[in-house]
């Protein structure tokens, strides 16, 4: 092998990331990420040295060889001069498969891991690219889907860089016997009880016999459905602003009016921007004709994955999927602060309280006991009359509380009274300065 390939791919690397200098590596020890990290290390060595690099490595636990993996994994990067690390993941098999679920835990790994201003990057190729292609196509997606993998994309605060899409697995071979690399082989990738692989193995082999050039025309395809995406998404962003309100509920009224096209359009938009996963076509029908067109007084809803989405007053929210807590009480040691659930904030005793009345708090407080509590959240303290079940339903209602957050919103009695907890509306109210009190929560009963 000539060292052609070698300087097409430093040039190649180049090109690619731009003015990135902070860069962390997916590194799996394979061959495309240990081209990939290669590459940049010869880069920074020869052409940039301000680039900052390092290789992070996932332990998923799952093969019989993961701790030998990172053993190569390590030698490999000493060898480079660049930083390693390794985070140990836990798999939870039961979340959509194996393969999905180790993915899941992988990038909620990488996101946990960058620092500000650290590009994360992959080694994606063009073969895979054909491959993500051909498994979009098997699940009938749209073009949302069939635009596969972006070269430069952000997401969950971080830029993610494929640097390798339009190289074959060829060319990234040719550059890893010309480098005497050594990298893993992952025996599952044998496997083709998964989907990719057998894509990989059976099928794809096939086709690009017949067809050389076919992983560039898949990608070509994939690059057009992701040019048109991004332009309904440039056409639609101003209508999707005006139907969306700050707590990023969307209006029901404004997609009444609209085409069935473009409020599909709009949905999808609006479900991407709420973080819900892409809905089928049937899913976006029912979204529309069960839960927004669904009766005042009905409390419809569709799950989406991990969350759900449902109607109130007219509007449409993306809200996460979660259990329901009735009648608990939040056990308080005014010792300690106390974080009210849901990020609505603490409680904080002004002072360490006695033993005798730190275990009282459940029970309405004695005339004699007295203690200072400051209350630390910025809200609203909205004070209704005695009925603690007319009272809540006055208080949900007036303060424009959708059902399904009625019994998540802790209910605190203070001198007899029934409040809302602060934080999690607008505030109305808030008390700022200290209250001789015993303070008394718990979750109201829908
Ligand atoms: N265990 C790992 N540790 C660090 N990075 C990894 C690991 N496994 C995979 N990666 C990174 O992810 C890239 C894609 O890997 P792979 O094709 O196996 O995953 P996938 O799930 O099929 O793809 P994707 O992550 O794009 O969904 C690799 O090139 C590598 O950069």
């Amino acid at each position: 092998m000539n060292s052609k390939p070698a300087t097409f791919l430093l040039q190649h690397l180049h090109n690619k990331i731009g003015d990135a200098r902070k860069l962390c590596v997916a590194f799996s020890g394979g061959l495309d990420s240990s081209v990939l990290l290669a590459g940049l290390a010869e880069l920074r060595d020869n052409a940039l040295p301000d680039i900052r690099l390092r290789a992070l490595h996932i332990h998923h636990g799952l093969s019989r060889f993961a701790d030998d993996w990172v053993a190569h994994c390590q030698t490999f990067c000493l060898q480079r001069d660049i930083p390693f690390s390794v985070i140990k993941v836990q798999v939870n098999a039961q979340d959509g498969g194996i393969e999905a679920a180790a993915r899941t835990a992988r990038y909620q790994a990488f996101s946990e891991s960058l620092t500000a201003g650290e590009v994360l990057l992959t080694a994606q190729h063009l073969n895979d690219q054909c491959e993500t292609f051909m498994l979009a196509l098997k699940r009938g997606s749209g073009p949302a889907g069939l635009s596969a993998m972006s070269a430069d994309s952000s997401a969950q605060g971080y830029r993610l860089l494929r640097p390798l899409l339009d190289l074959s697995r060829n060319q990234l071979e040719a550059y890893a016997t010309q480098h005497q690399l050594a990298w893993i082989e992952d025996d599952s990738n044998r496997d083709s009880r998964f989907d990719r692989n057998f894509l990989r193995l059976d099928i794809l082999p096939d086709l690009y016999a017949r067809w050389p050039h076919f992983a560039q025309a898949t990608a070509r395809s994939a690059l057009l459905c992701a040019e048109q995406e991004a332009l309904l998404d440039e056409l639609l962003s101003e209508s999707l602003k005006t139907l969306t309100d700050q707590q990023g509920s969307l209006s029901v009224d404004g997609l009444r009016h609209v085409s069935a096209v473009r409020r599909s359009a709009l949905l999808r938009r609006w479900l991407g921007a709420c973080g819900a996963r892409m809905p089928s076509r049937e899913q976006l029908q029912r979204i529309w004709d069960e839960v927004a067109l669904s009766r005042e007084d009905a409390q419809a809803q569709l799950v989406l994955g991990k969350m759900m989405v449902r109607r109130f007053r007219q509007r449409l929210y993306v809200l996460p999927e979660r259990q329901p807590l009735k009648d608990q009480i939040l056990c308080w040691d005014p010792a300690e602060k106390l974080e009210l659930p849901d990020g609505l904030g603490c409680l904080i005793a002004d002072h360490v309280l006695t033993a005798q009345t730190a275990d009282c708090l459940i029970r309405q407080p004695r005339a004699d006991e007295k203690i200072t509590v400051r209350f630390q959240v910025q809200g609203i303290i909205e004070k209704v009359g005695r009925d603690r079940a007319r009272q809540a339903k006055k208080l949900w209602s007036e303060l424009g509380v959708p059902p399904w957050e009625r019994d998540r919103i802790p209910l605190i009695y203070y001198n007899d009274q029934l409040m809302a907890a602060p934080g999690w509306f607008t505030t109305r109210q808030s008390l700022t300065e200290n209250n001789e009190a015993l303070w008394r929560i718990v979750w109201s009963a829908a």
